[in-house]
């Protein structure tokens, strides 16, 4: 009988990190330990500091994921009682893109004394927003230039990505890109700090930092054009060897198999991306089904047939071949905020009343409001909300746009609006779909993922009636960290008891749930009629016809740093 063998996979996340040991025959998760990041995400002040961030500033601590490793995994060893000896492979996912600056050996500016007060020198995560102006610059001269890259981004690249966070280091600090040996996502620095060794990963590559497998990187020329300081910036602080997914990263170096209790040269996964890790996670990798990952935000992955000619979908965050999955054309979109904007609404839009009642009853406070605002038909509370609390990714690629409820009026209740949220995210999300069916990408299957379906079934029906598709749910609680593990297991490879590839590892560790969300036909029309209303204000206050909203930031900014 062969030898019961076992993966790990860590997924980092926007608040905390969590890691998962899998049983590799059928994906049976074992033991799972969440640790919260001790620095979270850094908003407001530098750590032990009184230095104050910009508005639209998010960073994080790099030593909060070493902690992870360090918490977790023997957490889960202990937990289980498993063997290390037993553990084939590690994989890790991470948020995207979330990019730091380090010396030649992998050591973060920030953990330098020197740099310690230095709020460049920290790793700026995926929601830092306060590089668009450098997007914006970059998006014209490629686009004055002729670059066609642009269109594998559908027409833009977001101030999330790496060469606009790159650049803003290069503008505001200097000092600190000519001290930094190394800018490098936060997924390949993990990776770098279990093998000792640095690598990097085509998917990240591929969406946030422009590289293609058939033309690589943007000349230097074009890194040039944007400021001469930057030219070789591919060739000095990155590398333009990358890995595919799946494939063995290297093995886990001593000091790393001390933190985690694994044994030294436990084979590890090339780094990968939370929303791309988890699509193998629904049990297979078909084409034309789209996953959406739902949680403070929402990503959207898709495997595509390979083509001759790419096509354009606006606003796309991007179309990689082998981005998820090697061999198929992978395509990601997005909603940059999601789960936030309900928890904005909790702390800054909820009387007290709901929380007295909440707790009365033994709820939290989530609950009592999806219940309230579940007795509520499609247009009864007459709100509109647009969803863009956070800036909208897809299809806009534009951080600068605000959100808005429509319709309040004196007799507006707290329920209504938590639902015109629900809704209006459901809209952003058809908005999307909608793009990739009329450019020629139809979307033939709907799968959510993520936490949200597990904590709002109003949610998840208001999507399936807003975009008329059936939804199904993947059935981990921990989709990213199960997907990194799958991954881990395909790099430990078919001898040591792995998969030979991610198809087959999906095939055999990755289940949806039997229950599904249907759309209700009454529900349906009602929602069609809303749709539209809410095309009008995309479109308004989304492409230039008015530009209040980024007015109102100017003046913010203005009055702000007077
Ligand atoms: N019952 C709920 N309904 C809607 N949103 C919720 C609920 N509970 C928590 N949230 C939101 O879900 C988000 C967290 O999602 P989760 O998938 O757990 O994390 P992450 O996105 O960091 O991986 C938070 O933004 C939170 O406000
Ligand atoms: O943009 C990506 C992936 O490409 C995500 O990492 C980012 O939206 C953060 O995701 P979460 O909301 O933290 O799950």
């Amino acid at each position: 009988m062969s030898r019961q063998t076992y993966t790990i996979g860590v997924d980092f996340g926007t608040e905390s990190g969590r890691a998962v040991l899998v049983d590799v025959r059928n994906g049976q998760e074992i033991a799972t330990a969440i640790y919260p990041y001790a620095n979270g995400v850094i908003d407001d002040k530098l750590p032990g500091t009184n230095i104050r961030l910009e508005p639209d500033w998010a960073l994080q601590d790099p030593n909060d994921y070493l902690d992870v490793f360090k918490n977790t995994i023997p957490t889960i060893l202990k937990e289980s009682g498993v063997d290390p000896a037993d553990v084939i492979g590690i994989g890790v996912d991470f948020t995207a893109c979330t990019m730091l600056p380090t010396k030649a050996d992998g050591t973060p500016l920030c953990m330098l004394p020197e740099w310690r007060n230095t709020p460049h020198a920290w790793v700026k995560l995926w929601k830092h927003h306060a590089a668009q102006p450098e997007a914006n610059q970059l998006n014209q001269i490629a686009r004055e230039l002729g670059y066609s890259f642009l269109d594998r981004y559908g027409g833009k690249i977001s101030s999330e990505w790496f060469f606009p966070k790159a650049w803003q280091i290069l503008n505001e600090a200097p000092e600190v890109y000519a001290a930094a040996d190394r800018l490098i996502e936060a997924t390949d620095w993990v990776v770098w700090q279990l093998t000792g060794v640095e690598t990097r990963n085509e998917c990240t590559a591929g969406y946030k930092a422009m590289w293609s497998k058939s033309e690589g990187f943007p000349p230097n020329e074009f890194f040039k054009a944007l400021d001469e300081r930057m030219e070789l910036i591919v060739d000095q602080k990155m590398s333009r060897t990358l890995l595919p997914l799946g494939a063995k990263a290297g093995g886990l170096s001593q000091q790393a198999a001390e933190w985690t209790g694994l044994l030294a040269g436990t084979a590890v996964a090339v780094a990968n991306v939370d929303a791309h890790v988890t699509l193998p996670v629904t049990g297979n990798t078909d084409i034309g089904t789209m996953v959406m990952i739902m949680g403070t935000s929402t990503c959207d992955v898709m495997n595509g047939e390979q083509r001759d000619q790419l096509p354009i979908v606006e606003g796309m965050c991007g179309v990689v071949d082998g981005g998820i999955v090697p061999g198929m054309l992978g395509y990601e979109a997005g909603q940059s905020g999601v789960g936030d904007i309900f928890a904005w609404f909790i702390e800054h839009g909820v009387p007290g009343e709901y929380f007295t009642q909440a707790e009365a009853e033994g709820l939290n406070i989530h609950s009592l409001l999806e219940r309230e605002a579940a007795k509520l038909k499609p247009a009864e509370s007459g709100l509109l909300a647009l969803d863009w609390f956070n800036g909208n990714r897809s299809t806009l690629v534009d951080v600068e746009l605000n959100g808005l409820v429509l319709g309040m009026t004196l007799a507006t209740t707290a329920p209504e609006i938590y639902r015109a949220l629900l809704e209006a995210t459901a809209f952003g999300k058809r908005e999307i779909i909608e793009t990739f069916n009329q450019s020629g990408v139809p979307i033939r299957k709907l799968i959510a993922a993520g936490g949200l379906p597990e904590k709002n079934h109003l949610l998840m029906q208001i999507y399936a009636d807003v975009t008329n598709y059936e939804i199904s749910v993947i059935a981990s609680k921990q989709a990213p960290a199960l997907g990194a593990a799958m991954h881990g297991a395909v790099a430990a490879g078919l001898e040591a008891g792995g998969y030979a590839d991610i198809a087959s590892a999906a095939k055999q560790m990755g289940r949806l749930k039997a229950e599904t969300f249907k759309p209700i036909p009454a529900n349906v029309e009602i929602y069609d009629q809303l749709y539209a209303e809410y095309k009008v204000l995309y479109n308004y206050f989304g492409r230039g016809e008015n530009d209040v909203m980024k007015r109102l930031r100017m003046l913010r900014h203005a009055a702000l740093t007077a």
